[in-house]
């Protein structure tokens, strides 16, 4: 997968932009994620682990804001012999010529739907594994729970749903501490307080982290009959919702 460095915030602007996921991102966005996201790695990893214990045969499994692929790539390697498709979907152009690249590079017989669309627009079927991999952060608040709903009703019973987002925390001392902890993060990757910055403002408007408990209370009425988080690392949590 493409791994040119992200530098995208390093000169100064003098107005910030939101936030998009066009072709200059597309272009970095490997670095950018793997910088920025701490257990991104292992995150993607682990997701195979669960398609391979999840996934059941004859169904279909949905990566949501698939981006360059990484998680349909990482599901696909476990998941041979059960005759189950992936349908992997992204509203970004760029993203998903560049996952088109990136998925023809492996050979597999689980076929991938690549999809060129808005999530909100999916119609959800015949699930046993959904993904939304730091996807539903960008929707706007008023849409998460009619996208879950729609999840919720596509997955089989005993489907899973792995949901990945950066958190906000109401207790405001561990708020700045695990924002703290996060830009030290970044920093030691190797952004420069200018690169932390701009990309911050750039990101308020667009990305609406929820709290654990939002995120918990919305699938709970959904109808999820299990719930938890599988991996936090500061304010990026991993969570997994079982039908
Ligand atoms: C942070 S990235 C996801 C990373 C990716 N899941 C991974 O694991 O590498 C968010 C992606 O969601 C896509 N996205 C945001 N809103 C969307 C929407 N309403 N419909 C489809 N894709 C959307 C963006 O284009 C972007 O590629
Ligand atoms: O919060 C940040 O600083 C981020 O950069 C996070 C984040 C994300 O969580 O998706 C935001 C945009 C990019 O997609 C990569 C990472």
């Amino acid at each position: 997968m493409n791994t040119s460095q992200d530098t995208i915030y390093a000169q100064a602007y003098e107005n910030i932009s939101d936030f998009q996921f066009d072709e200059k991102v597309a272009g970095v966005f490997n670095d950018m994620i793997r910088r920025s996201v701490p257990g991104y790695g292992q995150i993607i990893n682990t997701l195979g682990d669960f398609a391979n214990k999840y996934v059941s045969t004859d169904s279909n499994i949905y990566d949501l804001g698939c981006s360059l692929g990484a998680a349909t790539l990482s599901i696909r390697r476990h998941i041979d012999n059960r005759n189950c498709k992936i349908i992997a979907v992204d509203n970004s152009e760029s993203m998903i010529q560049r996952c088109r690249e990136n998925l023809s590079a492996y050979v597999s017989e689980t076929p991938v739907d690549l999809v060129c669309g808005d999530i909100r627009d999916i119609k959800i079927e015949n699930a046993s594994m959904v993904v939304l991999n730091f996807t539903m952060q960008f929707l706007a608040p008023k849409d998460r729970e009619t996208l879950l709903s729609s999840i919720y009703k596509g997955l089989k019973p005993g489907g899973i749903l792995v949901l990945s987002e950066k958190l906000n925390f109401e207790d405001e001392s561990i708020q700045s501490l695990l924002v703290d902890l996060h830009l030290d993060f970044k920093r030691a990757n190797g952004y420069s307080e200018l690169e932390i910055s701009q990309k911050r403002s750039s990101l308020e408007h667009v990305m609406k982290p929820d709290t654990l408990e939002q995120h918990e209370a919305r699938l709970k009425k959904q109808g999820f009959k299990h719930f938890n988080v599988w991996f936090q690392c500061f304010n990026f949590a991993s969570m997994v919702a079982i039908k």
